[in-house]
């Protein structure tokens, strides 16, 4: 499934958006238009203990991780993540402006040999119009 899974330090959330960016990333996502609508997966973990940097209270930090299926050109997913990267970064404006954050993205390819799956939503939005699959 195309996860996206974002971990930040705990001053993060006082300092962005955190739904607003997870909402982002899954419009940016969509809107790169090679990921199934029904295998996106977005969400987002707070690190109970971090040391940014140089350790100084004030900084923090978000890496944002996407596994994805193996197959697609490294083209299609260099766009992708170009799109994605984007979008965080417009959410993150704020913290990116100060000398106390960093932000991180990496693509990941999923082993097809060593990974399982089954999702019931492909079925449901199949049954849809393209415009409701998107809410
Ligand atoms: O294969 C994967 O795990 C990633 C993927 C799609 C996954 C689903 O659609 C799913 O789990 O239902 C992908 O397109 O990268």
């Amino acid at each position: 499934m195309p996860h996206l899974t974002l971990e930040y330090s705990p001053g993060l959330a006082a300092r962005a958006d955190i739904p607003a960016l997870c909402r982002a990333l899954h419009s940016a996502i969509c809107e790169a238009g090679i990921f199934p609508l029904g295998g996106i997966r977005v969400r987002a973990y707070c690190a109970d203990h971090a040391i940014v940097g140089d350790g100084l209270p004030e900084n923090d930090f978000a890496a944002l991780g996407f596994a994805v299926a193996s197959g697609r050109s490294p083209e299609a997913l260099r766009a992708a993540g170009d799109l994605i990267f984007a979008a965080a970064r417009q959410a993150l404006a704020e913290p990116l402006a100060t000398p106390h954050f960093t932000l991180s993205f990496e693509i990941r390819e999923i082993n097809p040999d060593l990974s399982w799956k089954q999702n019931s939503i492909h079925a449901r939005l199949a049954g849809q119009t393209k415009g409701a699959a998107h809410g």
